[in-house]
């Protein structure tokens, strides 16, 4: 978040004060009274942290009690909150409590003075507890802390969101929901839960980033002018359709088939012939020219694919291939997984193939390496749990592309594509669980392939592979169960819709 820090303070110093506070909670109490539909008459609770997060909360506070809400702050530090929204919300008529919901804590919303004198006041706000004022209220504002907040939520902050997790009310996280690491999307200990977020100057890692993207709900940017200051070079990027249309590989009248590129796909087994014939199927949709297939599933794949090159003679004698695809459904053929990996040729490493490669063979290659595992094989490569990737993906895609010196597709709920080089991790914002099907994987190993193939970069071909397969997944699923075949059916759909936007 150092980025964002750095940018908002260059942009302070040009603005008059406060000015991009106000700007945070004009369009933090617009979605507010949008999630509300009628401002006037309802019941909002803000939690009010002692940081500029509490801030935004309190003077979007201030602009739902002007519209007619019954507005209440909870504050977890009264004698810390801050001092201008506190007053902002006293002027509109809004009330005050502390946390425990106790008269010491609590004070009038009416009374005059800053924030340090407010907790001395006696109270003449409701002696609800803020646990019954957050049971009761409509629309419960999250503004316990933002981009500050560091390590797991306190015990007083965990508590304020467990009951706001209880509560029937809507949820809005400002900035991001507490106690989710705004920089890597970990969630460590308790956070709240919101139906929406609203994120003011740029989207922060963690609300794109599983667990935390969970948490989130839907997320609402707030322009604040950070564009102008923030420098190049985020840490994350998600390609958008117009991204996507600029990167497919799409024919000439010059093309033929050889240099529109050939695949390889060195993948299926005795045991697993399906993967073979579920990698060719995503293959033949990616735009390379020509699909070679090696393995013991050639029949299966010939009966299924006709137009594929099939042989039984391993991949050095198969025929020449701009790109390889090794893995899926491979069983213990190591012998073949070292013939592709010695190949100088770009290679796709998935699956069995991740596990069975030689970790210096990898490494030691001079074209470009592709490695696209779920967490349970990232974390098998990294010696650590499962839950470890699970928990911290960015760093476990960024770890995994420096100790192989290969582009990193980490798979899974939210799926990223980080390269050896560093730069921004491309993060895919399509896809959908009903993916989470057997053989969904290799129609993705097959189809970011031919990419390769057909001349992509591995980061650009392992995210434009990314993004078609997930759109193609929410083509296929359109909120019924699919089979991984109905994924790889539907990336000509995702393809014209990409291309022809
Ligand atoms: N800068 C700008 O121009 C703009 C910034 N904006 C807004 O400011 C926000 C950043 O504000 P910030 O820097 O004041 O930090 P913030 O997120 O409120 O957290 C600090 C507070 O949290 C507390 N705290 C920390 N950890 C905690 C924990 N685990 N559990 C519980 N509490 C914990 C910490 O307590 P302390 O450690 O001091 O005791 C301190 O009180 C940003 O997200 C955005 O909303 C917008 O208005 C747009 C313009
Ligand atoms: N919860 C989820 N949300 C979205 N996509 C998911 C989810 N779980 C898995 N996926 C996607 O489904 C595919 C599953 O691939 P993989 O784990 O290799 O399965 P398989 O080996 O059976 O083919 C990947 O593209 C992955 O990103
Ligand atoms: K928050």
């Amino acid at each position: 978040m150092e980025t964002v820090r750095t940018a908002e303070r260059e942009l302070m110093a040009r603005l008059p004060d406060g000015a991009l506070m106000q700007r945070a909670a004009a369009g933090l109490a617009a979605a507010c009274a949008d999630l509300l539909g009628r401002v006037y008459g309802s019941r909002v609770v803000l939690l009010v942290g002692s940081g500029d997060n509490g801030g935004d909360a309190l003077y979007a506070g201030a602009r739902l009690a002007r519209r007619g809400a019954g507005v209440t702050a909870v504050l977890l530090a009264p004698e810390r909150a801050h001092a201008g929204g506190l007053g902002a919300l006293r002027r509109a008529a809004g009330r005050v409590v502390g946390a425990g919901g106790d008269a010491g804590a609590a004070a009038s919303a009416g009374a005059t003075g800053t924030a340090a004198s407010v907790a001395s006041v006696a109270s003449v706000a409701s002696s609800a507890s803020a646990e019954e004022l957050i049971a009761r209220a409509d629309l419960v504002v999250d503004g316990i802390v933002g981009i500050g907040g560091k390590g797991g939520l306190r015990p007083d902050a965990e508590a304020l969101a467990a009951a706001a997790g209880r509560a029937r009310a809507a949820v809005v996280a400002v900035d991001l929901p507490s106690g989710v690491d705004a920089d890597t999307g970990e969630v460590r200990g308790a956070a709240v839960r919101a139906d929406l977020t609203v994120t003011f100057g740029t989207h922060k890692p963690g609300l794109l980033i599983d667990p935390a993207r969970e948490y989130a709900g839907s997320v609402r940017l707030v322009d604040i002018g950070l564009g102008e200051v923030l420098p190049d070079g985020a840490e994350l990027e998600a390609l958008q359709h117009a991204d996507v249309a600029r990167l497919l590989p799409v024919p000439t009248g010059e093309s033929d088939k050889y240099r529109r590129g050939v695949v390889g796909i060195a993948a299926g087994s005795d045991r697993y012939p399906g993967a073979a014939v579920l990698a060719v199927s995503g293959a033949l949709r990616g735009g390379a020219g020509a699909v070679r297939y090696v393995g013991p599933a050639g029949d299966a794949v010939i009966a299924r694919f006709p137009e594929t090159l099939v042989s039984d003679r391993g991949p050095h004698k198969a025929g020449r291939v701009q790109a390889w695809v090794v893995g899926p459904g491979a069983g213990e053929d190591a012998g073949t997984v070292a013939e592709v990996v010695a190949a100088d040729v770009p290679v796709l490493i998935d699956a069995d193939g991740l596990r069975l490669a030689d970790a210096d063979a990898v490494r030691a290659r001079t074209a470009p390496t592709l490695m696209t595992p779920h967490a349970g094989e990232a974390a098998a490569l990294l010696g650590v749990a499962r839950e470890e990737v699970e928990h911290g993906r960015l760093a476990a895609a960024r770890e995994l592309a420096a100790r192989y010196d290969a582009t990193v597709l980490l798979k899974g709920s939210t799926t990223l594509v980080a390269d050896p080089a560093g730069g921004a991790v491309r993060v895919n914002p399509t896809g959908t669980a009903w993916l989470a099907t057997a053989g969904s994987g290799d129609v993705l190993s097959g189809l970011a392939g031919s990419l390769l193939a057909a001349g992509l970069s591995a980061l650009d071909a392992g995210s434009v592979g990314a993004y078609l397969h997930g759109l193609a997944g929410r083509f296929a699923a359109d909120g019924a169960p699919v089979g991984a075949h109905d994924v790889a059916d539907a990336i000509r759909r995702a393809w014209r819709d990409v291309y022809l936007d």
